[in-house]
């Protein structure tokens, strides 16, 4: 029969939501409990009352009604009430009256719920166990944060997106020529850090046309929701008198936003993790533009510019915008200029270092004289060679900041094929004065135009020009002349009306069949389903013609890239083709170096006539010359350096098959089918691969994140997903397996549970308890600390007299002999169990004494693991975010930097198991059943 006393502590087992309870009234058969917490008062009969004893254990943390908290020493009673003798966290002994106890208690922690009376299912906690071993595995894993990309497995991107990701503030120049991934790289180190907790702040500062091209990349390949913050959304979130960069933490701007001084300062107060700026190219050194920008920049901690065409505006502003990335290493434009001429030299000095051999005196003078600080040798490691050629490259070059793929070194890119066509027409023509009909009733290229449409049909073309006026007239002549209804694309229209251009021309059934563009359609577009681009006119700049003919010739462009080019013949755009094509092989081949010959012979260009062949003839073979000459200097200068410091083959293959090994090795759709059934999430097979998730009435919890509302097609394979733009990749890293692991980590779900064993050679009425805790690290999220801390798991085993029976009986043999019990049973269990326990029948090495033995267990491993990281930097940065009192001594390589058990938090799972339908707990001496429990 239970007592009650005045003053004591209970929990409600069936409302554990109104905390730790106190008698205030026990008359006859009734007895009262107030909860302080939830304002409550209950009346029980007392022989009935669903009531559970709370009583704090030695070793156990209590709480003060103060709110102070205390470890709890020894437990003794005046007369029915516990006295609590204790230390608080200052080492104070302190005596706490069990009446003085905090009415909040963790509701959630498994010793409540046990305490309780609340078990769930073994199936649920067979599932919270295996969250737990994939949530250790997916946070020490060296690829988490690569896996969950809508993207093909590209070995130079991953390279990129890891090495930049891994930095802990990463300032650097995404370089890779046009069309091979910079935003897929961009998106991939966004994704990485967001998952990892080292970026939450992300701000994508993106030129206008593209912004929506943008929104839609990070929601599909990476299912991150980035809000567009434009001019009409800053005013009204202003109206709550509140800077509006800090109601989100992934922002999207268009760059025309930071011409607006207001929004400008307010996006720079706002400060970020993250600011990520494409086609930085436009941004040049001293304009009010850069400016913006370098405010912006020193906002935030980390700085990504992507351009594949770093000197379009010429060296000064390349110079300028590296600036950005490190002020101290990029600060005078002459020593960098000097540095550039003397790539040779420094690229032949790398591949001597880096070549297996012995270095002669010549090298090691050289190198000493380059980096005196270095104890140089003959004979240096591999690993030697490896630091000294990057300590090289970042003081001598672009290093560690810049990151180039090229074509070249890729490999596997479709053929360009230039098709021009010479075309007659009329002198007058050229004198726009004289003609009072519109410019395309004369102009030769209009009806080649008709013509080329006519021939294609019914593969479509993409039409780049200099100016919105001629695609509007160009529009014109075709709805005129041959009712052909051209999508569109040009600075006129806003934004949401380019991306509907751009729509309706990639419809397959009723697109158009020829986009018409002005230059912004030039940049950043991805078009690689088409194959025939019109150069209707030719720029200036090789840079803009690269990245015109990039928008076909990029990943994914499945044919070879028709370049068709009409010109008038005898006039000045003969004369560039020539020269672009003849000269320097602009069309058919990618050309990075085109803006630095375009610089050299800038004035023969100015002076281009339609008329002087022979001047021609003359520029060309200057201009062959001049590139044959640049390019050999640039392969034997600059290519190497890149080279050395760009995508290390080895390595990159290496992280594509970690994230295939994963993929392979921890299905993910086992686990995930279990949890859709736990929780209700409706999940119908549409074939094979390809599943319909929806939410059902029956869902556990009232939403999932990363679960749509409408429901949405989902695979477990690449390439379903890769074919089918439609359907969702489920990886480790998708927010709904994050969600799921998550849920089962941090909530109560699967945290106790009551299972039968069904073990003839068991005597009645064993019982034995397991137990898992969990230890991670407390840190903030952006210290990572589960990168070199990954949550560990430890499971004890005890049976009922305390004896530790975990090394003898793993924890599958258990598993395949437990059962299922129903919940009015485990609840009737649970309570023989309490009551055994509190009635002083615990056995000696009770399971709390042994649970401490094992938490200072694990808390002494967690030394030595921090001891064995080679990584000190992350250590001591640990150690100075968890305000660890051991950092002075971290930062001195000292052998004990992380001693504290504080760091570590313990969680415990419990398990109780009986043999057979166990009445009672009498048998609980039975001697230890290792043997028969293993079988
Ligand atoms: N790994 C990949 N898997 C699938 N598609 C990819 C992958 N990498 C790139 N792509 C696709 O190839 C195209 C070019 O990629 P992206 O836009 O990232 O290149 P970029 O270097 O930023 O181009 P630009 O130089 O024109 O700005 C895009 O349509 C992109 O979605």
């Amino acid at each position: 029969m239970t007592t009650f006393a005045l003053g004591q502590r209970w929990l409600s087992e069936s409302e554990t939501e109104l905390g730790l309870g106190i008698i205030t009234q026990v008359q006859g058969r009734q007895v009262s409990v107030l909860f302080p917490a939830g304002e409550e008062t209950r009346h029980y009969a007392s022989h009935t009352a669903p009531l559970a004893r709370y009583l704090l254990q030695v070793d156990d943390r209590g709480q003060h009604a103060d709110g102070w908290h205390f470890t709890v020493t020894a437990v003794d009673f005046a007369g029915d009430l516990a006295v609590y003798q204790g230390l608080n966290d200052a080492e104070e002994k302190v005596m706490v009256p069990e009446s003085q106890l905090a009415a909040q208690v963790p509701l959630n922690s498994p010793l409540t719920r046990l305490l309780a009376g609340q078990a769930d299912r073994l199936d649920m906690y067979l599932l919270r166990r295996e969250a737990s071993e994939h949530l250790q595995r997916w946070q020490s894993s060296p690829v988490s944060g690569l896996l969950g990309g809508h993207i093909g497995l590209l070995a130079h991107q991953l390279y990129v997106a890891k090495t930049v990701a891994d930095r802990f503030d990463p300032r650097v120049l995404l370089a890779d020529e046009v069309g091979l991934g910079k935003t897929i790289e961009a998106g991939l180190i966004i994704h990485r850090r967001i998952l990892q907790g080292r970026s939450q702040r992300v701000l994508l500062c993106i030129p206008d046309s593209l912004c929506h091209q943008w929104l839609v990349e990070m929601r599909r390949r990476f299912s991150l929701a980035f809000s567009l913050f434009d001019d009409e959304r800053c005013a009204q979130a202003a109206l709550d008198d509140e800077n509006p960069f800090y109601t989100e933490q992934q922002v999207l701007i268009p760059q025309s936003l930071l011409q607006q001084p207001r929004w400008a300062q307010a996006a720079s107060d706002a400060g970020w993790d993250l600011l990520v700026v494409d086609e930085a190219h436009h941004i040049a050194a001293d304009s009010p533009a850069y400016q913006q920008l370098q405010t912006l920049s020193q906002a935030s901690a980390g700085l990504l510019l992507l351009t594949a065409t770093p000197e379009q505006l010429g060296e000064a502003s390349h110079f300028a915008r590296l600036q950005l990335l490190d002020p101290d290493r990029f600060r005078d434009f002459a020593e960098f200029q000097h540095q550039q001429q003397d790539a040779q030299a420094l690229a032949s000095l790398a591949l001597q270092v880096s070549e297996q051999q012995p270095l002669g005196n010549d090298t090691l003078a050289q190198l000493q004289s380059k980096l005196p600080q270095l104890a140089v040798c003959a004979e240096p490691s591999a690993e030697q060679r490896q630091q000294w050629i990057a300590q090289l490259l970042d003081l001598y070059g672009t290093g560690r900041v810049m990151f180039r793929n090229t074509r070249a070194h890729i490999g596997g890119f479709p053929t360009r094929r230039l098709h021009s066509y010479p075309l007659a027409h009329d002198d007058l023509f050229d004198d726009a004065e004289v003609s009072a009909e519109p410019w395309w009733l004369d102009d030769p290229r209009v009806e080649w135009l008709l013509n080329h449409i006519k021939q294609h049909k019914p593969a479509k073309s993409l039409l780049i020009c200099q100016s919105a006026e001629q695609v509007l007239d160009l529009a014109e002549a075709l709805r005129v002349q041959a009712g052909i209804h051209a999508a569109v694309f040009h600075e006129g229209l806003s934004l949401l009306e380019r991306d509907r251009a751009a729509a309706f021309f990639a419809s397959e059934e009723e697109g158009s069949p020829i986009l018409l563009s002005s230059e912004i359609g030039s940049e950043g577009r991805n078009f690689q389903f088409v194959q025939h681009l019109v150069l209707f006119d030719l720029p200036t700049n090789p840079d803009l013609l690269e990245q015109r003919i990039g928008r076909l010739d990029r990943i994914g462009q499945q044919g070879d890239v028709n370049i068709h080019v009409p010109y008038r013949e005898f006039s000045v755009e003969q004369s560039l083709l020539r020269w672009y094509h003849e000269g320097m092989n602009a069309f058919e081949q990618c050309n990075p170096i085109g803006r630095a010959i375009a610089d050299h012979f800038a004035d023969d260009i100015a002076k281009l006539a339609a008329d002087d062949a022979s001047q021609l003839d003359d520029l060309i073979t200057r201009t062959r010359h001049y590139q044959q000459q640049l390019k050999a200097e640039l392969q034997q200068g600059r290519d190497i350096l890149q080279q050395l410091s760009a995508c290390q083959p080895q390595q990159a293959e290496a992280i594509v098959d970690a994230v295939k090994a994963v993929e392979a090795t921890t299905p993910l759709a086992p686990f995930l089918m279990t949890f859709f059934d736990r929780f209700g999430v409706h999940c119908e097979a549409l074939n094979d691969d390809i599943f319909l998730l929806r939410p059902s009435e029956h869902m556990r919890v009232p939403a999932l994140p990363g679960l749509l509302e409408d429901g949405q097609s989902v695979t477990f394979k690449r390439d379903i997903a890769l074919a089918r733009e439609d359907v969702q990749l489920l990886s480790w890293d998708h927010p709904l397996v994050q969600s799921a692991l998550e849920l089962l980590n941090e909530d109560s779900y699967g945290s106790t549970c009551v299972a039968v064993l069904k073990n003839r050679a068991l005597p009645a009425g064993a019982w034995f308890l397991e137990l898992e805790f969990i230890s991670q690290a407390v840190a903030p999220a952006a210290a990572v600390a589960g990168e070199f801390y990954p949550q560990q798991r430890l499971r004890v085993l005890l049976d009922s007299q305390g004896r530790d029976l975990t090394d003898k009986v793993p924890a599958d043999a258990l598993d395949k002999q437990a059962q299922h019990t129903d919940k009015k049973t485990a609840r009737e269990l649970l309570k023989q169990l309490r009551q055994a326990c509190q009635a002083g029948k615990q056995p000696r090495n009770n399971s709390n004494h042994s649970l401490s033995r094992r938490c200072h267990k694990l808390s002494s491993n967690l030394d030595k693991h921090c001891n064995d990281c080679s990584n000190w930097h992350n250590v001591i940065r640990w150690c100075a975010m968890t305000k660890c009192k051991h950092y002075s001594n971290a930062s001195n390589n000292c052998s004990k930097p992380l001693p504290s058990r504080n760091s570590a938090c313990m969680r415990c799972v419990c398990w109780l198991m009986y043999q057979n339908d166990a009445v009672s707990l009498s048998a609980a001496d039975q001697p230890l059943f290792d043997d028969t429990l293993s079988r």
